[in-house]
């Protein structure tokens, strides 16, 4: 079975670095060009018109793939300045060698030793950043700052090698130095922590992951409790459906949503559970409303509260393989008393999202009574009324990892990069979806989806992190055919049938 992706700590480089040249075997200056080939490869495709490169270098290994890459750019025939910062007195040994092949080829090169020998304002064509990485083991101040500060105020666009230069790899919300602002960053192997962070897209811009064939053995062994999520791996863990397989074998789940008013959450929501392969859906409705929703969605079986416009009351839930509950519930004293009655009765499968996780928040009593393994969908506001604020989003996360120890609920906290906390201490963030997505109804349609795969049987951190990752899929597919402005959250449900082929596919 193919392993999640691990996120690890830039400190963990050195490490995985050193195991890599030594088992696959290959020299770390072989290693380096690989690298730098890489990038050159994803530049000329990200920029195909560019032919001016202003490579700003460091001393350390970072440098030395600026130095790497200029190489290869000029053998290509682009017009290369790499600007070589002095920002320590000695050169890597990579970083001395691929300087000494750039420079023998009569390369162009500025030697900065302090910020009077740094002219950022006649420059033409792109910045590419590769003055500090990994090896970054403090805020940038001083001279160096200086440089950085002046690439910021240029309005070419600024690629980062592996990491924008000031930026650090896990905690960044403290850092007081000056930080690159990349429009985009190509960064190796893995992405690092701090690019999962909202507050962190100003330095890293828009990133991707470029393979450089670091040892497969030292990525499996050495530990980390951070992943993210790739199709290749989901697709590999998605169930057969066999045959012979009849609708009860899919499974049967309850959806509770919906109120007066807020009819379209219960809409959204179902429409996401069917196209995720439940067998069997029932929607739980107040009275008066079930019309609207039978009409809008004709698979669906009804079951219809005591109450006329919100839900106060289930009676028997024994015969769902999992309850989901909360778009658009509301929080009437009513609804309260249900979701408590619900909660004392229920020890299956279930999972709470949006109003649900407000009425826990109100009640802290709630939480002790969520079923062993049950699936929470808040967005940060809604993780704050749970959890309390955070000072930052590195704060957040250690939040949330510790309320999913706490209550040993799986926890999914939404945004561009969601992140799934799961009991055992884990998190793992998605990599699909768009700002399009950032609409009223997006989240309701998740929890359709990951209540539909609850019910289809498959384990509970498969089937979230499953729901949440295809569920960004449809949204990537809805972007591409009408924009992020042109589509609505119902998009996100047309294109999920084609997400879940293209998941397949890849079986
Ligand atoms: N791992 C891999 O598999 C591969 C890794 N590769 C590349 O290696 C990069 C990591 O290289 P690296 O370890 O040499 O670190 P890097 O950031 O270039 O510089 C460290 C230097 O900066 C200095 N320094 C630090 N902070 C400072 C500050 N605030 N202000 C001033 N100086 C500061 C520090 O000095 P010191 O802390 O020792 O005083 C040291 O001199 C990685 O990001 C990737 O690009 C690829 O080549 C391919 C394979
Ligand atoms: N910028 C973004 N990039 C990727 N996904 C996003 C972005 N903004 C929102 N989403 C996704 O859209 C959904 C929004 O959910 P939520 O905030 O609960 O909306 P609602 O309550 O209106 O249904 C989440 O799954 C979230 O991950
Ligand atoms: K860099």
């Amino acid at each position: 079975m193919k392993k999640y992706n691990k996120i690890f700590k830039t400190s963990d480089l050195k490490e995985i670095d050193r195991y890599t040249v030594e088992h696959e075997p290959i020299s770390s200056s072989l290693l380096m060009k690989r690298a730098a080939e890489a990038i050159a490869c994803r530049l000329l495709k990200i920029f195909p018109n560019n032919s001016i490169f202003n490579i700003v270098s460091g001393v350390g290994n970072n440098g030395g793939d600026g130095f790497a890459l200029a190489g290869i750019l000029l053998e290509k025939g682009y017009e290369v300045v790499v600007y070589h910062v002095w920002t320590g007195a000695c050169l890597s040994a990579d970083c001395k060698k691929y300087r000494e092949d750039y420079l023998a080829r009569s390369g162009s090169c500025v030697d900065v030793r302090e910020i009077s020998d740094f002219d950022a304002e006649s420059v033409e064509g792109i910045w590419i950043d590769a003055l500090f990485g990994a090896g970054l083991s403090r805020p940038v101040t001083g001279w160096c700052a200086g440089v950085i500060d002046r690439i910021n105020r240029s309005v070419l666009p600024v690629v980062a090698v592996d990491i924008p230069s000031g930026l650090l790899g896990e905690d960044n919300a403290k850092n007081t130095g000056s930080i690159m602002e990349a429009d985009y960053t190509l960064t190796f192997q893995f992405p690092k922590l701090s690019f999962m962070f909202p507050e962190n897209y100003r330095y890293v811009g828009d990133f991707e992951v470029l393979d450089i064939g670091l040892h497969p053995e030292i990525l499996r062994d050495l530990f980390s409790s951070y992943f993210y999520l790739t199709p290749d791996v989901l697709a590999a863990r998605l169930p057969k459906v066999g045959k012979f397989t009849h609708k009860g074998e899919m499974g049967h789940a309850l959806l509770i949503a919906g109120s007066y008013g807020m009819m379209g959450a219960a809409i959204l929501a179902a429409e996401g559970a069917l196209h995720s392969g439940v067998g069997l859906l029932t929607l739980h409705l107040p009275r008066s409303l079930k019309k609207i929703v039978h009409l809008a969605v004709p698979e669906v079986l009804i079951e219809e509260d005591v109450n006329e416009n919100c839900f106060s009351r289930i009676f028997d839930c024994s015969k769902y393989r999992v309850v989901g509950i909360g778009p658009g519930i509301g929080t009437s004293t009513e609804t309260a008393f249900g979701l408590e009655r619900l909660l004392k009765d229920w020890k299956g499968r279930m999972l709470l999202d949006a109003d649900a996780l407000n009425l826990l928040a109100a009640d802290a009593r709630l939480l002790k009574l969520l079923p062993e393994s049950a699936v929470l969908t808040p967005h940060p506001k809604e993780f704050e009324r749970l959890a309390g604020k955070s000072e930052n989003d590195f704060d957040r996360l250690n939040k949330l990892s510790i309320f999913a120890e706490k209550y040993n609920v799986y926890v999914v906290l939404k945004g561009a990069h969601s992140v799934v906390a799961t009991p055992e201490g884990k998190c793992y963030f998605n990599m699909s979806g768009n700002p399009g997505m950032a609409k009223g109804g997006a989240g309701d349609v998740l929890t359709g989806i990951i209540t539909g795969l609850l019910a289809s049987g498959m384990p509970v951190p498969d089937a979230v992190l499953t729901g949440v990752f295809v569920h960004g899929m449809a949204g990537d597919l809805a972007r591409e055919e009408m924009g992020v402005r042109g589509m609505k959250s119902g998009d996100i449900i047309a294109f999920l049938g084609k997400a879940w082929r293209k998941l397949e596919t890849l079986v």
